[in-house]
């Protein structure tokens, strides 16, 4: 029997409406539904070829070129819940190539920092799943395999699609009702801008796994959040989405923001993951809209201190020509090279000290929403060896 083997790509998707908290940590069940925007893969993206083989030892993964550990039991549940769906289908369809038992080769490059903060988890899992389920050529539709990938990194669940996404919480206790939805597709939006401000490539201090649980256990605001705040938000935002109400959408996106850095900082001992310089872009960004009378972006920052900053094309001068007043020097401009961004002159620039606000950003990624996982010819594996092509 021949190796067969399948490549597909997969993006990372940042929360607007954040997941923090589980109800069942083992299978990855939050304690409320979350919504995110995929991001482009023309600037950020996950590439995994599977190969199976019965000449292979047993299974393996090998990242950015490194062999790595396949054992924790995150990335065990994907494996035995797939294989577990191709089983099902050769015991249905008896002329089908047995090849659920056989090992796997998964080989994986990210093309930007892995575990920085920027969710190479998120479409780590997703392309897995996605390659996986491809190679096996199981019949799930993609919410079927974001119930997979959640199971592998919640936030995972979400880089199933592309454009909007929604993660349907659910209620049940198996889980076969928490998973992600599109809400719109790309093309429904498709002038939605993100600028990615990197201000640490370290690997975060509070694993989110933990702070979660940290937040459940101790935090007094968090039942508030999760009955009170995000239920109300989570219809709002979905409503703006579909209207294509920048204001609406970026004000609940900046309070969701706050709100989730909130519980963290309400959690015992504290969790922190803004830091100063994150801080002084909440600052700029506030002072932005509030010169022009309207929300012309919207900050939001996960378990670190790098922000997210989403815009609209139309308002690409304002924005990126403020952010370029204070980051124009660090890296990531490229394709913006030769503009020159006429930023109508409202904005107070002289209200910010330059030395201290363009400290602690060390690179910017400029990109937009983006498509879901996708199937791409070219293999990063060598089928024969399983081992990545040089
Ligand atoms: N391409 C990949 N294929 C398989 N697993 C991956 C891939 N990329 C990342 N991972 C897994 O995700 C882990 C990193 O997750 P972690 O949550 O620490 O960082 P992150 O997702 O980059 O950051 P954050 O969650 O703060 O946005 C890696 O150690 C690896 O186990
Ligand atoms: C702040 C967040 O980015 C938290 C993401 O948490 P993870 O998905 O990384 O957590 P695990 O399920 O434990 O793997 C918010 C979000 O993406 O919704």
């Amino acid at each position: 029997m021949a190796n067969k083997y399948v490549t597909v790509t997969a993006p990372v998707n940042i929360a607007t409406l954040k997941y923090w908290g589980k109800r069942d940590r083992f299978l990855n069940l939050p304690t409320n539904s979350s919504i995110s925007v995929t991001l482009s893969q023309d600037d950020l993206k996950t590439t995994t070829s599977v190969c199976y083989s019965k000449n292979f030892e047993s299974d393996a993964l090998y990242l950015n070129g490194n062999e790595e550990s396949l054992s924790s039991p995150r990335q065990q549940s994907c494996l035995k819940l797939l294989r577990k769906c191709r089983i099902e289908k050769e015991e249905q369809d008896p002329s089908l190539d047995k090849i659920a038992s056989l090992p796997l080769h998964i080989v994986s490059v990210n093309n930007f920092p892995t575990a920085a903060g920027l969710a190479s988890s998120a479409a780590g899992y997703a392309a897995m799943v996605y390659s996986i389920a491809k190679l096996y050529q199981l019949d799930l539709d993609r919410s079927e395999l974001s119930k997979i990938a959640r199971q592998g990194s919640g936030s995972a669940c979400r880089s199933l699609y592309g454009g909007f996404v929604a993660w349907e919480m659910g209620s049940l206790d198996n889980g076969s009702d928490s998973k992600a939805v599109q809400i719109a597709p790309r093309a429904h939006w498709p002038g939605i801008r993100a600028a990615i401000l990197v201000v640490s490539a370290a690997k975060k201090e509070v694993p989110s796994t933990g702070g979660m649980q940290l937040t459940v256990k101790t935090s007094d605001l968090f039942d508030y959040r999760v009955k009170q705040v995000v239920p109300a938000r989570y219809e709002e935002m979905k409503k703006a989405i579909l209207a294509k109400d920048f204001g609406v959408f970026a004000e609940l996106t900046m309070k969701d923001s706050n709100s989730f850095h909130a519980v963290c900082l309400d959690s015992y001992p504290p969790i922190f993951y803004m830091n100063d310089t994150s801080k002084r872009i909440v600052k700029v960004i506030t002072t932005i809209n509030e010169a022009y009378g309207r929300n012309v972006a919207a900050y939001t920052f996960d378990a670190g201190p790098n922000a997210v900053i989403y815009y609209e094309e139309k308002d690409e001068d304002i924005v990126l020509g403020t952010l370029h007043e204070f980051f124009g020097s660090v890296p990531g401009w490229a394709k913006k090279s030769g503009k020159s961004f006429s930023v109508p002159r409202k904005f107070p620039i002289e209200k910010f000290d330059h030395d201290v606000f363009s400290k602690g950003v060390s690179r910017v990624i400029l990109t937009s929403v983006g498509e879901g996982p996708t199937l791409v010819p070219e293999s990063i594996l060598n089928p024969d060896t399983g081992l990545p092509k040089l």
